[in-house]
């Protein structure tokens, strides 16, 4: 067995729960409050300028060329059509670009970027990727579930996000980073295995926990 099945296997609860969440549902039946999603997109852009950082050290770190190019490729993607979608959802939300990038992280955003970015920079390709793949994987897996529900695709507000998330070149990066971490895996041993898995399990938790956050909108508890 690959060590993506492997961990993807072990997740398998966590990514359930991801994909019945009620936001996730909401989004690909077009049921959830536009008030959670808008609270989402600011979020979600905070959460994604750290993740295109780590995608900008995986380069850094990156022992080869080609896996330099990879992830030179997924930060462009990130910042130019990934979160081109949240600028261009922003407009149409009424959110300003500065309102956007100005945007205080929330507890989950903020821890959630806090854990994947010291993971990252924990000095292995292999626990850095370990550290982002629940985020492309589980999202291209979300969308391309939600494009299966009748009419989630042309939703007036969430249609884009879903054709988004389960487009072929989205799927590429995760399948990019699949392929990658297998690679790098064939030569770790069993104690660093369970290290990489670690951090992909709790990656994975912190998935869970943005879609809970987005929903309830929730804030600080003390300002
Ligand atoms: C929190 C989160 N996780 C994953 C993705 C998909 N890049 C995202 N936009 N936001």
């Amino acid at each position: 067995m690959t060590f993506s099945k492997r961990i993807r296997e072990r997740a398998d609860s966590i990514w359930a729960a991801s994909h019945q969440h009620p936001f996730v549902q909401g989004i690909g039946h077009g049921t959830l409050p536009l008030d959670s999603f808008k609270y989402y997109m600011r979020q979600d852009y905070k959460y994604l300028i750290d993740y295109a950082r780590v995608m900008a050290l995986g380069s850094v770190l990156a022992p080869d060329l080609n896996t330099m190019s990879g992830f030179a490729k997924a930060l462009d993607e990130t910042l130019n059509t990934e979160m081109e979608l949240h600028r261009s959802y922003a407009a149409r939300l009424g959110i300003s670009r500065q309102e956007l990038e100005e945007t205080v992280p929330g507890p989950v955003t903020l821890a959630y970027s806090g854990v994947m970015m010291a993971e990252a920079q924990k000095g292995s390709i292999a626990e850095l990727i370990a550290s982002i793949l629940p985020c492309a994987w589980s999202y291209y897996e979300i969308g391309t579930e939600l494009a299966k529900i009748p009419g989630a695709t042309e939703h007036e507000y969430y249609g884009e996000w879903v054709k988004m998330y389960a487009s072929k070149e989205f799927g590429a990066i995760a399948e990019w980073l699949i392929e990658t971490l297998d690679g790098l895996a064939e030569s770790k041993s069993e104690e660093e295995l369970n290290r990489i898995e670690q951090i992909f399990l709790n990656t994975s938790r912190y998935e869970y926990m943005f879609w809970d956050m987005a929903y309830h909108q929730q804030s600080w508890p003390v300002e």
